[in-house]
């Protein structure tokens, strides 16, 4: 099989804030999942198990999520919107996953991935930015190794960077009117940004790169058509 041959995933990624996400189980993978998804902005996350972590026990006395300390039921699942099966019930990881799918679920099986309909990449988060890496399986151990080594190359600055184009973006989106102006400008911006040391702080004027950015393919246009 060809290296850019599908390995069988579709990225995405997910707006989890004000949906219904139901973790089962309450031990060390059921408590990495709950990191992942609060860090994500989950807010309505129920998790049921009759036993868990310390970790998940603070979350839910700090009123972060709802802890329901029972055995888990298939009628938890009907007002979910994704669900983790992460019980060290194997019997009940799969009827999870089959539920999941009769109920049209994002599911995650912790002991059986290709059961499920999604699996948990491991992620850098730079403001704005969010960096995934998964092995789709293959490996999780390099899944993370990869990401431990991607981290020292994605600065804080790509954050900052990432928060000047927005403002850019959305500045060239109410004053270009010209779309292929704006586009060129946007991809040079971007080349730009990718490129530049951001000073910490001061010193940005949207609307003066804009203006600098304008010239720049002005410049780059007069060329091509003397050039
Ligand atoms: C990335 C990360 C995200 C997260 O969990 O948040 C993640 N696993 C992480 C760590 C990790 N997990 C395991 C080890 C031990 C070493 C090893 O086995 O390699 C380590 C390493 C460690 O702990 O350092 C054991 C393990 N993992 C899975 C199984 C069951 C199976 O294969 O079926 C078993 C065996 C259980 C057993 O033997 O009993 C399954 C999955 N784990 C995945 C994700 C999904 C695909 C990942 C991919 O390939 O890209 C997938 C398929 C499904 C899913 O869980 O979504 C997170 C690192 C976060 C970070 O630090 O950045
Ligand atoms: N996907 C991954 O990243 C990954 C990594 C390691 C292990 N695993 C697998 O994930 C599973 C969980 O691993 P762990 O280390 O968290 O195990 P664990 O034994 O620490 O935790 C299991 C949890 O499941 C709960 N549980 C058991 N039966 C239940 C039921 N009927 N209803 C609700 N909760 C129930 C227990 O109370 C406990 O909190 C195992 O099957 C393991 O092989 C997955």
């Amino acid at each position: 099989m060809e290296s850019s041959a599908s390995n069988g995933y579709y990225p995405v990624a997910l707006r989890v804030a004000g949906r219904r996400c139901v973790i089962a189980g309450g031990g060390r993978v059921a408590e990495r999942k709950l990191n992942g998804l609060l860090e994500a902005g989950a807010d309505d996350v129920v998790l049921i198990s009759p036993d868990v972590t310390e970790a998940i026990r603070r979350l839910a006395e700090e009123g972060r999520i709802r802890w329901e300390r029972r055995t888990f039921i298939v009628s938890d699942l009907s007002d979910a919107w994704l669900v983790v099966a992460a019980t060290s019930d194997r019997t009940l990881n799969g009827l999870i996953a089959e539920e999941a799918d009769r109920h049209r679920l994002l599911a995650n099986i912790a002991d059986d991935y290709e059961r499920g309909s999604y699996i948990t990449p491991s992620v850098i988060r730079r403001g704005r930015l969010l960096v995934s890496v998964t092995a789709t399986g293959a490996s999780p151990a390099f899944a993370r190794a990869l990401k431990d080594d991607l981290e020292a190359k994605v600065g804080d600055r790509y954050g900052m960077a990432l928060d000047r184009l927005d403002e850019l973006r959305k500045l060239a989106q109410t004053t270009l009117q010209d779309s292929q102006m704006r586009l060129w400008v946007l991809r040079l911006a971007a080349e730009e940004a990718l490129s530049k040391e951001w000073p910490e702080s001061g010193g940005y004027d949207a609307s003066a790169w804009l203006k600098h950015l304008v010239e720049r393919v002005k410049g780059g246009l007069h060329n091509e058509q003397h050039g």
